[in-house]
């Protein structure tokens, strides 16, 4: 579960990005985050993995509170949830297959091991035959899926996702929805920032919108609808 609590972020003492909110998210849920750009929406997102931290108020993950961790205990904590960013951000002379191990060879995990949980993941987003080309020898789309089964190789109860789709075209962009999709019905909880009003109505989900720093609405039902007079 995610809990965050009255909670503000403060950027060089006077930029608020985030302004006392307060918000639950449930084990299970799919989340999108939206709204105009400097809303605060990847401000939310870097808090949760403890990219940054609050400036007031508690942000709680798995009922650890996130910005109390001791720095040498952040990679630990990142091992409990995944992370996707819009640019992949894969090594680009390793293989598929080498840039999903990568995290867990350097957590010094058996090969056997190793082996079998990346064959999974990157089954999962459905790369099995793909394992040894190169970042460049694959589509963006492809990428991405490198980038996602890397981030749930590990297994994590959450997965956060910040523009995921930002770099791709429409087509691939449901592609990769699905993939979330498909993780989110394994149980993971999902929290995925966009800008892509398409993306968030043909497939709605609960949805915050952020805008100025606050959390402007909170529909369950999903739907994103671009208020003019934000
Ligand atoms: N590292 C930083 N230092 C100073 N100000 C920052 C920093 N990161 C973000 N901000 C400011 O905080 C506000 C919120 O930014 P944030 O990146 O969270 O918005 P966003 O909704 O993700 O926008 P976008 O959709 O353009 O990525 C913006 O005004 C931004 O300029």
């Amino acid at each position: 579960m995610i809990q965050l609590a009255n909670v503000t972020k403060v950027y060089n003492k006077n930029m608020h990005a985030l302004n006392n909110i307060s918000v639950t998210i449930n084990d299970g849920e799919f989340v999108y985050v939206v709204g105009h750009s400097g809303a605060g929406k990847s401000t939310f997102i870097r808090l949760l993995y403890r990219e940054e931290k609050s400036t007031k108020g508690d942000v709680i993950v798995n009922g650890k509170n996130v910005s109390k961790i001791r720095n040498s205990k952040v990679p630990l904590y990142r091992r409990t949830i995944g992370v996707v960013f819009q640019d992949f951000k894969l090594l680009q002379n390793r293989t598929a297959f080498e840039n999903v191990a990568f995290a867990l060879e350097v957590h010094g995990e058996k090969s056997s091991d190793i082996r079998r949980k990346v064959r999974d993941a990157l089954e999962v987003v459905g790369l099995k035959g793909k394992a040894k080309q190169l970042p460049h020898q694959l589509s963006g789309g492809e990428q991405q899926r490198v980038a996602i089964a890397r981030a749930i190789v590990n297994r994590p109860s959450i997965l956060i996702a910040d523009e995921p789709t930002g770099n791709l075209d429409p087509v691939t962009s449901r592609s990769i929805m699905d993939v979330l999709e498909a993780i989110n019905q394994m149980g993971t909880t999902v929290v995925m920032a966009t800008h892509d009003v398409h993306l968030v109505n043909e497939m709605p989900k609960r949805t915050l919108t952020f805008n100025n720093g606050t959390i402007y609405s909170d529909v369950t039902e999903g739907g994103y609808f671009v208020d003019e007079s934000l």
